[in-house]
């Protein structure tokens, strides 16, 4: 299954981001610490190549503390990157997030603008909550930015510090298989956009290998590790009586049992992908499309083929061999 929810606004999106990037001296992305890699926006990533980043792992109380400080590790390894792990409802993030973005900007001595930072993340990361929380401390918001859109808004966390908030970056088509799955189960993707089912079944594959003791404790039973996603997520809404017409145990039911469940914590602090699973799902993500990019090729070379056939027949001359 591909999740596409918002296909077709991938030109547009690229051309606001650019416009946008252009503008700032640094960006913030709000990431899922429960799934770091497939919640980060690929294209912002090309777009901000060179400039200074600070990649926040949101909802840290809900992901694997040490997976946390792997993912931190990696990604601040990239050039010109930090990483912070947080909880969007802390108290003090915006003191935090100043301080790390100025460690990403040492040397702005004698400069009086005032430093300009993107902030961004998928739908559902934490980015209201963490502005809200900021613009209950200290800031104000000074309305809209004129220039670049309407709908931007300019935070002052401090006279020479101003955060710039960004409604209206869509997220382009994933192409990622396991990350969309991943993406619906976190709550990020639009309900119509993808099946339950399958998005549950999903889910319990990805944690019952790391994690089948919280499963086990939560729904009080261990399945073989062999057992199908399937006959668990079928267990699950036994135990949870999820029922549909008839008394029959009802799979959609017990999907929202489990997707209810992994979203609001209560299987325990968990992440879903590590750096390496990450990037072996690109890579095949890849390597599927370049198969299908060869396959569109070689159908067209088949069809332009066959139509010069068909010019050549009906016109009676002999097809020209070229040497
Ligand atoms: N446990 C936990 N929940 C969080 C955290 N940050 C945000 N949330 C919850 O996540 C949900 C989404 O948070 P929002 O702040 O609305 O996310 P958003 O990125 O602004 O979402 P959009 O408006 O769709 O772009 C809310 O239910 C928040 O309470 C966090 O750090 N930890």
């Amino acid at each position: 299954m591909t999740i596409q929810w918002f296909p077709g606004h991938m030109h547009a999106t690229r051309k606001a981001m650019a416009e946008r990037v252009r503008d700032v001296d640094a960006v913030v992305e709000l990431l899922d610490a429960r799934l770091p890699g497939s919640s980060e926006n690929p294209l912002l990533a090309e777009l901000t190549r060179g400039k200074p980043a600070l990649k926040l792992l949101n909802k840290q109380d809900l992901a694997d503390p040490a997976l946390t400080r792997v993912w931190l590790d990696h990604l601040q390894a990239r050039p010109a990157t930090r990483a912070l792990a947080m909880d969007a409802s802390e108290r003090a993030p915006a003191r935090r997030l100043e301080a790390a973005c100025r460690a990403l900007l040492p040397n702005r001595g004698g400069l009086v603008k005032p430093l300009r930072v993107l902030i961004c993340g998928i739908p559902n990361v934490g980015k209201s909550t963490l502005i809200n929380s900021m613009l209950g401390q200290r800031a104000a918001r000074t309305g809209d930015e004129p220039g670049i859109t309407k709908t931007e808004q300019r935070i002052m966390l401090a006279e020479d510090f101003a955060l710039i908030d960004t409604p209206g970056l869509l997220w382009p088509r994933i192409e990622v298989d396991e990350s969309g799955l991943l993406l619906a189960a976190s709550g990020a993707v639009g309900r119509n956009a993808y099946d339950e089912e399958e998005v549950a079944r999903a889910l319990l594959g990805r944690v019952r290998p790391r994690y089948a003791d919280r499963l086990a404790t939560r729904y009080r039973f261990a399945p073989a590790p062999a057992a199908p996603d399937d006959e668990v997520l079928t267990e699950i809404g036994r135990r949870r009586g999820a029922l549909g017409p008839g008394g029959r145990i009802s799979l959609q039911k017990a999907a929202e049992v489990v997707l209810n469940d992994f979203r609001s914590g209560a299987w325990g602090p968990l992440t879903l992908e590590t750096p390496e699973e990450f990037a072996a799902w690109c890579a095949a993500a890849a390597a599927r499309e370049a198969e299908r990019a060869a396959r569109r090729e070689a159908e067209a070379a088949a069809r332009a083929l066959a139509r010069s056939g068909r010019r050549l027949a009906s016109s009676g001359d002999e097809p020209e061999v070229d040497e």
